[in-house]
Parts: C-alpha cells; sequence; structure tokens
C-alpha cells in the first residue's frame, strides 16, 4: 500500500454544527478527488459526552484536560464516542459518497489500551497496535472513521482522548497527522495564530497558561507524535476544508508542531 496515508483528527465541536459537518465531507471528498490518498478519520466527541452527561444529571469533571471517567459511567460514555459521534460522522461520509467503516480502537488489536492513571478511572493510555485491519481497509478503498474507546487486555472499556488516540494510528500506520479544531490552530496570549511551535516554545507557553486544558493534551500528543514520526504535525480549524491541500502543500494554514 502506499505510505502516504493521511490521518485527519476531527475535534468534537464539529458534531455541534451539521452545515460544517456537511462542508468538511464535501471538502475531504474533493480532496480525495483530487490527491487519492488513503485517508483515516479519528475523531472526538467531548462536547457530546458534556452535553449527554449532564442531561442525566451527572457531574464530569478534567484534570490536565483528560476527562475523569468513573467506572459506572464507561458504558454511557463509550455510546457517545463509538456510537452516536462515531455514526454521525460515518452518516456525513456516506452522504458524501464515501466507502465508510466505522471502528474503535480495539478494532483488529489497532491500539494496545492500559488504565492510564487511577485517579482518572476508566481512562486509557494508547500506544500503537497492529495496524493490519488498516492497510486491508485503506487497500479496499474504505474510509475508516474511528473513535477513541479502546478496549483493555482484561476487557475493560476504556475512554482514551481523542488526540492521543490519533497520534497512536498515526505512529501505527506511520502516517501524516493533521488536528483540525474549533479554533485556527495554537493562539497567543493576544488571540493571534502563531504559524509554528517547538518543545521549548511549547513548553513556555504552557508555563505561561497561554495554552490550557484541551490544546495542552494536543500539543503534548502533537510534539510525541512529530517526534516519534520524524514529521510536523498541523493543529488548524475544521472550518476551512477548501484549505486542506493548501495546509497538506506546506502552505501557511493552521500552526505546525515540530519536534
Ligand atoms: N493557546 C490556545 N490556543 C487555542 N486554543 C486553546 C489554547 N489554550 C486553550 N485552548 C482551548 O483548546 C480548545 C481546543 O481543544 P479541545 O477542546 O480539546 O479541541 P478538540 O475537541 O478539537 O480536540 C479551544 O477551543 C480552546 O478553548
Ligand atoms: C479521556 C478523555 O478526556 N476523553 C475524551 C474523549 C473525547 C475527546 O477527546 O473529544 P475531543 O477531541 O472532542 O476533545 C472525553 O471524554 O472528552
Amino acid at each position: 500500500m502506499a505510505n502516504n496515508t493521511l490521518i485527519i483528527k476531527l475535534g468534537g465541536a464539529l458534531l455541534e454544527s451539521d452545515e460544517a459537518l456537511t462542508a468538511l465531507f464535501d471538502g475531504l471528498t474533493q480532496f480525495l478527488e483530487q490527491q487519492h490518498r488513503p485517508l483515516v478519520l479519528v475523531h472526538g466527541g467531548g462536547c457530546l459526552v458534556d452535553d449527554l452527561l449532564k442531561g442525566l444529571g451527572l457531574k464530569s469533571s478534567k484534570k490536565n484536560g483528560l476527562r475523569v471517567t468513573p467506572f459506572d459511567q464507561i458504558p454511557i460514555i463509550a455510546g457517545a464516542l463509538a456510537g452516536t459521534a462515531n455514526k454521525q460522522m460515518m452518516a456525513k461520509a456516506i452522504q458524501s459518497g464515501l466507502k465508510t467503516v466505522g471502528l474503535c480502537l480495539a478494532d483488529g488489536g489497532l491500539c494496545n489500551v492500559t488504565q492510564l492513571d487511577p485517579e482518572l478511572g476508566a481512562v486509557g493510555d494508547c500506544q500503537p497496535g497492529d495496524a493490519s485491519l488498516l492497510h486491508s481497509l485503506l487497500d479496499g478503498g474504505f474510509l475508516p472513521v474511528i473513535s477513541s474507546i479502546g478496549i483493555t487486555a482484561d476487557g475493560q472499556l476504556m475512554n482514551v482522548n481523542a488526540d492521543q488516540a490519533a497520534t497512536a494510528i498515526a505512529e501505527a500506520l506511520g502516517a501524516d497527522l493533521v488536528m483540525l479544531s474549533d479554533v485556527s490552530g495554537i493562539l497567543d496570549g493576544k488571540g493571534q495564530l502563531i504559524s509554528e511551535v517547538t518543545p521549548d516554545k511549547a513548553e513556555e507557553l504552557i508555563a505561561k497558561g497561554v495554552i490550557t486544558g484541551g490544546m495542552e493534551v494536543k500539543v503534548k500528543a502533537a510534539l510525541h507524535a512529530a517526534a516519534s514520526l520524524g514529521r510536523p504535525i498541523s493543529v488548524a480549524s475544521w472550518r476551512y476544508p477548501d484549505q486542506l491541500s493548501k495546509l497538506l502543500a506546506g502552505g501557511d494554514v493552521g500552526t505546525r508542531i515540530s519536534a
């Protein structure tokens, strides 16, 4: 199989805008027609989980950008991420005429997931595993759409941060990785886009409290992937799918994170 596989991670806030979701999948379809690159989508859905837990009267909190996941909440969270979010993404892909397969991190042993930290409950650390199922699907012309739910060797469902899941999958495939979020990239203290972030710059911005929460997790995951894959990782917005080709050609779009 061609080794120019592209992983695009889609932040969950995209699911809150039907218009943006349609535009993105139309953009992805055009991109695939032009570039013929094997593409894998990895998605989040944090806001969907927030809404669902709130609706059920359940409290939820985050530690360093990661959701504390009590074991009795994992069935609900897995339902939201591997169920609703995954199928809503697939639905848009199908509407755009793409042949798609919905997966989680456990399918075909794609990722090895273990408990990250007992204080976080059912939250998984995610390491690259067996990518042969993905290779087969890509060879068959399918678009894999992957949620960030994992299963440990002991059979425990785990909630994995979707940026960490995307980096492990990019490592498993040796693929390029682009993270599309609800912001245009990493912003400085004045809200201006930063075009390039190195490990030193990231450390400085995190220490100053400029990069926080979900973006801190994203930047750390991207720095790890940039180092292990030996290429930069881009963080940009899902609002401008027409800029994807420019971004991949090294153009001035979003933030480039290099190790
Ligand atoms: N320096 C920063 N630049 C941009 N966004 C930041 C920054 N620091 C924190 N954030 C927050 O990070 C969010 C993106 O992270 P997250 O919500 O995890 O996105 P996604 O769901 O796309 O993974 C932004 O919406 C913003 O609120
Ligand atoms: C452990 C952990 O934090 N899991 C995340 C998984 C979803 C996610 O990462 O969604 P976004 O990409 O939309 O942020 C969560 O429960 O919110």
